[in-house]
């Protein structure tokens, strides 16, 4: 590519084409900024802003206040005795699987566990199993199945998986499973589990103490209001010198962090979202009404709620045959519920989707999910 005056014009500043609609992407809803996390983007933009005065790592950075909000404010947030902040969910999998790599070792995974726990296993050159979710349209995990799961992993490698890890809520259909069950079981055989909770850190109450794991992880891009990438990383006290353990040869620096993780404006964001995601998981009850209401008013309508019912979270999968029937011969195929729903301002739901998709209601507000309920029910009556 020749970088001519012309051919670098379309670079620069860029317009967000989705700026001002409705966002029901579930990837989004929860990271969208509050105005001190927006105001802290521009004043902390450059670079390295955070390290003006670094004493060794980000983590321990006393001006910005990073240290109290790291190693107080954070373990007491998620109920356990050691927080670093990491670059994504993923990065704080990988660290710890890759803290307890042996070659022939097993991760136990949840069979509706996303993408990046399975590729952060590989990476940690570790093997997989998966504890099966039950059939549709529940799918559901049973907390024995950890126990069935474990016991065959030991009678096929002689040995338990060296962690577990359960996605809570999945990312598909948005499923709570019992948590303090699975720890338990894991706890039986010693096998430390990894709460991933991309979907619940900075959303909803979520205490690892309570619920017996052994290590969480968080995204701050997805769940805490925060201009990523930033994600979090809780271990027990058991575990925390496994996980954070330090260089030999760069006294300061922990190896799995690479010495410094979030190391610019994205932990300033999380940091100033904090105080609004403290207060907004008070109000996650309503949350919760919020969308077991979209729910049954899109399952009026013919359009299925996957997963648990009642449910007990934001993210929700439906089936929509209606939709898929319309796309066969609507303008536009199977791309014309996007720009229906596009054409209403309301951005999500992925292009190309009609049969089955998902969606988020995380702090939308009655007023705008009763305009999306609307769009939904203009489209269908509109093709009929
Ligand atoms: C369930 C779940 N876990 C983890 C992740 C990864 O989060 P991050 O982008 O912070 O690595 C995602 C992202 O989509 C997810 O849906």
């Amino acid at each position: 590519m020749e970088l001519d005056e012309n051919s670098l014009q379309k670079f620069g500043y860029i317009r967000r084409e989705t700026s001002g609609s409705i966002n029901i992407d579930p990837l989004q809803t929860g990271g969208m900024l509050t105005e001190a996390a927006r105001r802290a983007l521009v004043e902390w933009g450059d670079g390295y802003s955070v390290c003006d005065f670094c004493p060794g790592t980000v983590d321990i950075i006393k001006k910005p206040p990073i240290n109290e909000f790291v190693h107080k404010a954070l373990p007491s947030f998620l109920g356990i005795d050691e927080v670093r902040v990491t670059t994504g969910a993923r990065e704080a999998k990988f660290a710890i699987m890759n803290s307890f790599r042996n070659k022939g070792d097993t991760v136990l995974l949840d069979g509706l566990a996303h993408y990046s726990s399975h590729l952060a296993a590989q990476r940690a050159g570790l093997l997989i199993e998966k504890v099966p979710s039950s059939a549709s349209p529940e799918y559901t995990i049973d907390p024995e199945d950890y126990g069935h799961c474990i016991e065959k992993i030991i009678q096929k490698t002689g040995k338990p998986p060296v962690l577990a890890l359960l996605t809570y809520p999945d990312g598909n259909y948005g499923n709570i499973p019992d948590a303090s069950k699975i720890a338990s079981v894991c706890h039986e055989y010693d096998v430390p589990l990894i709460l991933n909770g991309a979907y619940s850190v900075g959303r909803m109450p979520v205490d690892a103490g309570k619920i017996g794991a052994d290590f969480i992880v968080g995204s701050g891009h997805k769940s805490m209001a925060s201009a990523g990438p930033i994600g979090i990383l809780g271990a027990s006290e058991e575990y925390a010198d496994i996980v954070f353990r330090k260089s030999p040869t760069h006294k300061k620096k922990e190896i799995e962090m690479l010495g410094c993780t979030a190391r610019g404006v994205s932990i300033m964001t999380m940091l100033a979202s904090f105080p609004a995601v403290v207060k907004r998981i008070r109000e996650w009850n309503r949350e919760v009404e919020n969308a077991r209401w979209f729910s049954e008013q899109l399952g009026n309508m013919g359009i299925r709620q996957m997963g648990e019912i009642p449910h007990n979270h934001d993210l929700m999968f439906f089936e929509a045959p209606i939709l898929y029937e319309i796309s066969q011969n609507a303008k536009g195929g199977r791309y014309f519920l996007y720009k229906e729903l596009k054409a209403r301002k309301i951005h999500g739901i992925k292009p190309g989707l009609t049969k089955n998709f998902k969606l988020s209601t995380y702090g939308v507000g009655r007023e705008k999910l009763s305009s999306v309920v609307d769009a939904f029910d203009e489209i269908i009556k509109k093709h009929d």
